[in-house]
């Protein structure tokens, strides 16, 4: 379609899109018009050229009225590293330019220039191959560059302290799609030649883009972006190295902007409106990165997390350069250093010009055509040449305003920027620029700033690092720095930042210094370390912390030769403090004793808290055991001492084992496993004592768990079977009652007696199908014996103390079983240990409770071995005391264990229970004990534990008797 600028015809507007609409704002000066009026000859020619002129020095500013559609295809998926463009679409900046863009996903890097190509996209986004495609005679131009340097690099698995790019000669590499090799891999393919490392020397591999195939070994090296991948191996905790081609001089650029020549040629204004526009987008996103990354998260995508994309807009600022270098600018000198890259490469010949590739965004500047019209006109006539230099001035001021207006808003976007910004003097450390937000960071006044160099700044801990690797960059061996440093303020706090040192190109030892606190993230991250190897009660390492320092010591150990000991302490009686006393006191009680244990040891030495009251002690670099038993000794004295908790003393002791390394195992497990051996040989051997390991121990360990797993089948199996013994009324010599005993018929072992198995049930959990099992067939038994020979007869059953306090467990099965064989709770007795009323908790007394309301009975066993306390006869309800067999053992007349059982059977009598003498061996045991008042007697005199259907037939053949007498 025609356009007409005052009646004047000056273009055709381009295929695409809808027409535009040139009726638009016309400046017009009066010399301008003179101009055409004046020329009568080739008329249209001329007016059509100085029109056009015009338009291209911006005198004319045709505007859009309705939005002209385009679309901007993107290399990759939405992500920060095109935020420019969102932000020009979310700002506006693309509408006031009368555009409508539509921003388009890349599914693959080749998208852009295809699309733009083909006319289905009239603008892209393009690495430096670019310049390949244009050199293969495909018509692209580069608008503008957005990243100043690529952030393509190579990540490779970090091996040792001196990485070295030459080991991936062999090895597996990810670094571009096989199939277009040269658009995605040239920089990285130049670098690894002028590396020396070859391209037939790699096993190249389909990229997957996918950091989990670095992680988990399928390659040794992939190709990434540092704005990207980085953030997600980081993430990962992996090591990497990364290499980056900067490193080998070959600094290529990385996102450009470009469009067709097509595009150029028939929507020359659209172009310079999409450009500004993106560029303007551009430097609003890198000043506004959080409400960039929130935009992206809202409309585009949220395949990244938030925390991502703002590691993405912080990679990019150097590499972006918004503050320095005004976006969109491109270097031909740098253009021309990617294609001498090229033709290194081979990928070009020598000595190519790109004539036509870079977009010339002012034009005005190129005052050739210019020239040329007002040569002619001057011949013809001086008031060409007037209004040619009347031209001239004007754009030398419209020059000027342009850069004073740029300089202006740098200097504005430097002084409000949130990163602390400085330029520093590389040699002397002189600050030469500081924004107001690096004076906040560092705590320093103005005047600080001049009189002070900044190393003078830094922490003194870190001058050293900080001073080396200013060093490395200034020899160039790095191209920037990016680390995390202390600086110190002048009120003394100390501040962490995050400082990327990059070089001026414009000034020889100038640098430019970011900064940006990092203080609160330091200190979450130390609170975090610690919470996950301290204990948070005592401080001490926890079990993590101690299997790190652990294994350490075991590799120092094996460089050394020395020996490592490793304590396994247990606090003895800690439950019944805690239970007692209250769960404050345990802890107080656990934190003097980490005191205590301390102070037994060396500071080199490491004392760990595994949780509850264990705790371990690594001794290491001995050279004689004898240190081991003293300090052992040592610990066990000083856990002795009292406790004092609020009012109370609380008493415990300690179990140790121990174990040394190298000698007793080599593996750190291995030592663990011996030590908790050793500890329970210490509490199995009474307590309060210190045990090595021996291998004798490891043997017995070997035989539990062997036993432990054969007994999980012996209930399914029919091993299991129930014995009865009898329990004898003394008066009358009646069975009246028996108790259930346990036996176990190992099928290679022959019988296993409960003392070696049942402490193996309770500790691997079987013990509560076990006992049900028992209760089960007792009242199988004990309903056919009250049926058939006594309508009270009752039969007692053991409950060891783990099962009775198991959390959770009930006696409604016990009930439910009960009523379903009408038997009556009357005809069980419960016998348990006085142990387990030691440390009642509510939950005993509950359990008690319950089996008092089913009628069931309680017995309390072993009396007399332990603490006999008569207040726990009273307290709960207990039908039974049964008198332990080693005082039944010794009686005699006027012994004192005489004394004690008549003692104990008085005092029982009156506060109304019964008594069963355990053990009774001989007529003369029997006779004492009739004598003293004892009710009832068990032993071998009346019988041993008899298999239940002997027993029944003991039963009933004694009925018989009493029922013929
Ligand atoms: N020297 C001597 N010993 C006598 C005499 N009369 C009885 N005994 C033995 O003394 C033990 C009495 O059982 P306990 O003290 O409850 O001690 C029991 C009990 O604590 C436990 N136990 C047995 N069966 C079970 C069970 O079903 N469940 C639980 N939790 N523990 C059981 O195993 C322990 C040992 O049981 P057993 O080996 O059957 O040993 C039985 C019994 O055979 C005697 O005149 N002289």
């Amino acid at each position: 379609m025609e356009c007409a600028v005052n009646g004047v015809t000056i273009g055709q507007s381009s295929g695409h899109g809808p027409p535009l609409e040139c009726s638009a704002t016309v400046l017009r000066p009066p010399v301008f018009s003179a101009l055409i009026l004046f020329l009568p000859a080739r008329r249209a020619c001329a007016s059509l050229l100085l029109a056009l002129g015009a338009v291209t020095l911006g005198l004319v500013t045709p505007f859009v009225q309705a939005e002209d559609r385009v679309v901007l295809q993107l290399k990759h998926t939405h992500q920060f590293q095109f935020a420019g463009y969102y932000a020009a679409v979310e700002k506006g900046y693309y509408r006031d330019a009368g555009l409508d863009v539509q921003i388009v996903e890349g599914s693959d890097g080749e998208a852009p220039l295809r699309e733009v190509l083909a006319g289905r996209a009239q603008y892209g986004t393009g690495s430096s191959s670019l310049l390949l495609a244009r050199l293969s005679g495909k018509p692209v131009v580069v608008l503008g560059v957005i990243f100043q340097h690529s952030p393509y690099a190579l990540a490779m698995r970090q091996q040792g302290a001196t990485p070295d790019i030459r080991r991936l000669a062999g090895k597996r590499v990810m670094l571009g799609p096989l199939s277009a090799p040269l658009n995605h891999a040239d920089e990285l393919s130049a670098y690894l030649k002028r590396e020396g490392v070859l391209p037939d020397q790699l096993q190249r591999v389909e990229h997957t883009y996918d950091p989990g195939d670095l992680i988990n070994g399928r390659v040794e090296a992939m190709s990434i972006h540092t704005t990207n991948e980085t953030d997600y191996l980081d993430r990962a905790g992996f090591p990497y190295d990364i290499h980056n081609p900067r490193a080998a001089g070959v600094d290529f650029y990385g996102d450009n902007l470009f469009t067709s020549e097509h595009e150029l040629n028939g929507n020359p204004e659209r172009v310079k409106a999409f450009r500004a526009a993106s560029l303007r987008g551009w430097q609003y996103a890198m000043s506004h990165q959080e409400e960039i990354a929130d935009l992206i998260l809202a409309k585009y995508s949220r395949r990244h997390d938030r925390q991502h994309l703002l590691y993405e807009a912080r990679q990019m600022v150097p590499l972006v350069q918004p503050v320095l270098v005004e976006i969109g600018y491109m270097n031909p000198e740098r253009w021309q250093h990617i294609a001498d890259v090229y033709t290194d490469l081979g990928l070009l010949p020598k000595g190519v010009t790109f004539h036509g590739f870079l977009y010339n965004a002012e034009p005005g500047t190129n005052l050739a055509w210019l020239y040329r019209i007002g040569g002619a006109a001057a011949a013809l006539l001086l008031l060409g040449a007037a209004i040619h230099f009347a031209l001239l001035a004007r754009e030398r001021r419209r020059s000027a305003d342009a850069i004073r207006a740029g300089e202006e808003r740098f200097r504005t976007m430097f002084e409000a920027s949130p990163m602390g910004i400085a330029l520093i003097d590389g040699v002397s450390g002189a600050f030469s620029d500081v924004n107001p937000r690096y004076r906040e960071i560092a705590g320093r006044s103005e005047d600080a700033f001049a009189s002070h160099s900044w190393l003078d700044f830094v922490h003194p801990d870190d001058v050293a690092g900080w001073t080396l690797q200013m060093a490395r960059l200034a020899a160039g061996e790095v191209p920037e720095l990016s680390t995390t440093l202390r600086l110190v303020r002048s009120d003394g706090s100390v501040v962490w930042v995050e400082a990327s040192v990059v070089p001026l190109q414009a000034g020889a030892h100038l640098k430019l210094c970011m900064i940006e606190d990092v203080t609160d993230k330091k200190k979450s991250e130390a609170l975090i370390w610690q919470q996950a190897n301290f204990d948070p009660l005592t401080q001490l390492p926890n079990r993590r912390m101690f299997l790190d320092r652990l294994r350490h010591d075991v590799v120092k150990s094996r460089r050394d030769g020395s020996r490592i000991a490793i304590l396994f302490i247990d606090l003895d009686h800690f439950k019944e403090v805690n239970d007692t006393l209250g769960h404050d006191q345990g802890d107080v009680l656990l934190v003097e004793a980490a005191r205590r244990i301390i102070g037994c040891v060396r500071e080199s030495d490491t004392v760990a808290r595994l949780g509850g009251d264990e705790f371990t002690v690594i001794l290491t670099e001995l050279q004689l055991t004898d240190r081991v038993d003293a300090i052992a000794q040592n610990i066990i004295d000083s856990l002795l001492a009292p406790f004092p908790l609020g009012q109370e003393q609380a008493f415990i002791s300690a179990s140790i084992g121990i174990t040394l390394y190298p000698d007793d195992a080599a593996s750190v497990e291995d030592l663990l496993k011996h030590a908790d051996q050793a500890m329970y040989a210490a509490k199995g051997a009474g307590r309060n004592r210190f045990s090595y390991f021996t291998p004798a121990l490891q043997v017995a360990a070997l035989n539990r768990m062997r036993l432990t797993n054969d007994l999980r089948s012996a209930i399914k199996g029919d091993q299991l079977k129930l014995y009865f013994q009898p329990i004898v009324h003394l008066k009358t010599g009646r069975i009246v009652k028996a108790e259930a005993l346990l036996r176990w018929q190992h099928p290679q072992r022959g019988l296993v007696s409960p003392l070696e198995f049942i402490p193996l049930a309770e500790s691997s959990g079987l013990i509560v199908d076990i006992g049900q099992w028992v209760f089960n067939e007792s009242i199988r038994w004990v309903q056919r014996w009250r049926r058939g020979v006594h309508p009270e007869f009752q039969v007692s059953l053991n409950q060891s103390p783990v099962e009775f306090q198991r959390e959770g467990g009930s006696y409604d099965v016990w009930l439910r079983a009960l009523r379903q064989l009408d038997v009556p709770g009357q005809a069980i007795v419960v016998e348990i240990t006085e142990g387990l009323l030691l440390d009642a908790s509510t939950m005993v007394t509950d359990k008690l409770l319950q089996l008092r309301d089913a009628g069931i009975q309680v017995a309390l066993d072993d009396f007399g071995t332990g603490y006999s306390s008569l207040s726990y006869l009273n307290k709960f309800d207990i039908d039974y005391l049964k008198i332990d067999r080693s005082f039944v053992r010794n009686l005699a007349p006027d012994s004192s264990d005489m004394a004690l059982s008549e003692a104990i059977i008085v005092m029982a009598h009156k506060l109304g229970l019964h008594v069963i003498a355990e053990g009774v061996e001989t007529a003369q045991q029997r006779d004492l004990l009739a004598a003293a008042g004892c009710d009832y007697g068990q032993g071998y005199l009346f019988d041993k534990p008899l298999p239940a259907e002997e027993f029944d037939a003991l039963l009933h053949a004694r009925s018989a008797v009493l029922a013929v007498q």
